[in-house]
């Protein structure tokens, strides 16, 4: 399978499944949403189909839940799951200290709230997601329909007081209409180039009324797993005792890790 990968499939589908090693049966997962969160979900369902795996899996979208059945993942809610072992689940950036931008699909607000669900949100990314600040990838905001145009004046006026460097803010659209997200609302994204206090802006655009939730994901994250384009994944636990210390394993033909350097 991996050697027809482009370079950039390939480190989204090694993240994916290195993190498959964090499941095992019997646990409550949450499955994320994005192209690879989409390689673990397939991981976990050939680990159903071949070896037997009985998860339970709360999916972040529609998207993914309907990926999950199809690969034969047991889908269940969240008020039905109560709690969740761990979250899997991409990234549009995450910076030293794992605070994510999450929302390039539109599923941030969901993912939100399954990953603080969660005993531990793992996240699983190409090794150009890692940036040294934050706000290249454009920042989403869900918001609600109603007031649109008031909501988004509020959003702008309130950046010129923040510590950024663009402050355009557009709607997303998909074709000629807007993107409408599963739970009904509008995104904007915040064309920021660069955020100063992630933590300082997360709190003040959540104050505004007809805002949701944003994309910026703040002491939710536990470690990031990158794949990188020739089979190597890196990992970053900040939970564990070694925290900062970087893992190499390396994927050799047969798809089978090993620990090189600790
Ligand atoms: O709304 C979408 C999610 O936050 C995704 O996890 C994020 O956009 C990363 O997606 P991908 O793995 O396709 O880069």
């Amino acid at each position: 399978m991996s050697r027809e990968m482009s370079p950039i499939e390939k480190a989204k589908f090694v993240a994916a499944k290195q993190a498959t090693e964090h499941v095992e049966s019997g646990m409550k997962v949450g499955l994320g949403t994005g192209s690879t969160a989409e390689w673990f979900v397939q991981c976990l369902g050939e680990m159903a189909r071949e070896e037997g795996l009985k998860i339970k899996g709360v999916p972040t979208s529609k998207r993914t839940g309907l990926l999950a059945q199809k690969v034969g993942i047991e889908v269940i809610t969240l008020e039905e799951a109560k709690w969740l072992d761990v979250t899997i689940d991409g990234t549009d950036e995450y910076d030293s200290d794992l605070t994510l931008i999450k929302g390039g699909g539109g599923a941030h607000l969901r993912e939100k709230v399954v990953a603080t669900a969660s005993e531990r949100m793992i996240v699983i990314a190409d090794a150009s997601k890692k940036v040294e600040a934050l706000g290249a990838f454009p920042l989403p905001v869900e918001v609600i329909p109603f007031g649109l145009p008031v909501t988004q004046g509020l959003i702008e006026e309130t950046l010129i007081g923040m510590d950024v460097l663009g402050r355009e803010v557009t709607l997303r659209m998909k074709g000629d209409v807007p993107f409408v997200t599963d739970e009904g609302n509008f995104i904007l994204d915040l064309h920021l180039k660069r955020i100063a206090n992630p933590r300082q802006l997360s709190l003040v655009i959540n104050q505004i009324p007809g805002v949701v939730e944003n994309g910026l994901f703040i002491d939710i994250c536990d470690a990031v797993i990158v794949g990188h384009g020739d089979g190597r994944v890196t990992t970053r636990d900040i939970t564990d005792n070694t925290a900062n210390v970087v893992r190499f394993d390396v994927l050799d033909d047969d798809n089978i890790f090993a620990d090189v350097a600790d």
